[in-house]
């Protein structure tokens, strides 16, 4: 269960925006959805301990982990949650399985202890990167460099995964397959994730529950699972459906093998 309620302000010397964001969910998926500058990124900022909240809590799995009124605010290092960010942030200068360890080693520790480098291993196998484990990340697709982001966010263990806009960087044709790898992905580690998009199709092939975001707050809240129509979902969402036509549907299959 991911319970989260944060209030704060950024500003600038000539812009402020106030973030009052609430929600809870114990889903497998949930999709944080909303135009551009709702303030989608900050509350992950906020949940991952990047950025602290004026007033509020973020409680993971009965943890607490920022409670204003109680000062609690752990640290970002040990609240245990994966990120992958925007544009995944890879490090350029070290090959992927060093990528991939990152968040396992540290300035003091440099080496892996067995157990994290079976860890590593294992990562790199599932996701298919064992091969270019030795590169360096420019060297790779698009959705290899992904792969990696996401192998490097799962190598510590998270408790949940936070994904903004996992397939942003990626071309049309290579999202839907990278789509069905995170679902995969996602049943696989059995970790909850939370998932900016603004793409719907992102929404209804994944999420469980859309939270809306609309100017720095929860406008409402979406329920994805069985019994609701596509259309009826988009139409709660407040997007057009797709056409969804028999013969659309049959050139999507062609298209796709
Ligand atoms: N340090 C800051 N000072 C002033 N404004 C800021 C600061 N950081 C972010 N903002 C503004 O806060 C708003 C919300 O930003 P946020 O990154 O959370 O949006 P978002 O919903 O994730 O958008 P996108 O989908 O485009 O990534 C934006 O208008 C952004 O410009």
């Amino acid at each position: 269960m991911i319970d989260v309620d944060l209030q704060l302000t950024v500003a600038d010397g000539t812009r402020r925006f106030d973030l009052a964001a609430r929600f809870a969910t114990n889903v497998p998926f949930a999709a944080l959805y909303g135009p551009s500058g709702a303030g989608k990124s900050l509350t992950f900022q906020a949940i991952a301990g990047l950025l602290h909240p004026s007033r509020g809590h973020v409680r993971l799995d009965g943890r607490t982990l920022f409670d204003s009124a109680k000062g609690i605010d752990v640290p970002a290092a040990e609240r245990r949650i994966g990120y992958l960010f925007q544009n995944y942030a890879l490090f350029p200068h070290l090959s992927v399985r060093e990528n991939v360890a990152f968040g396992l080693t540290s300035w003091r520790k440099r080496r892996l202890s067995p157990e994290d480098a079976a860890q590593v291993d294992a990562l790199l196998r599932s996701f298919d990167l064992t091969a270019m484990a030795d590169s360096r990340p420019r060297t790779l697709s698009g959705g290899q460099q992904q792969r990696v982001a996401l192998a490097r966010a799962l190598a510590c263990r998270p408790q949940v995964l936070l994904l903004d806009e996992p397939f942003a960087a990626l071309n049309p044709m290579l999202r839907s397959a990278v789509r069905q790898d995170l679902a995969a992905m996602q049943r696989e580690w059995g970790i909850p994730v939370l998932m900016i998009t603004h793409d719907i199709d992102d929404v209804l092939d994944l999420a469980d529950v859309a939270f809306v975001y609309e100017a720095g707050q929860v406008a409402r809240e979406v329920d994805l699972r069985a019994g609701t129509s596509r259309s009826l979902m988009a139409q709660k969402l407040g997007v057009p459906a797709r056409d969804e036509t028999p013969e659309r549907n049959r050139l999507r299959r062609l298209l796709h093998g």
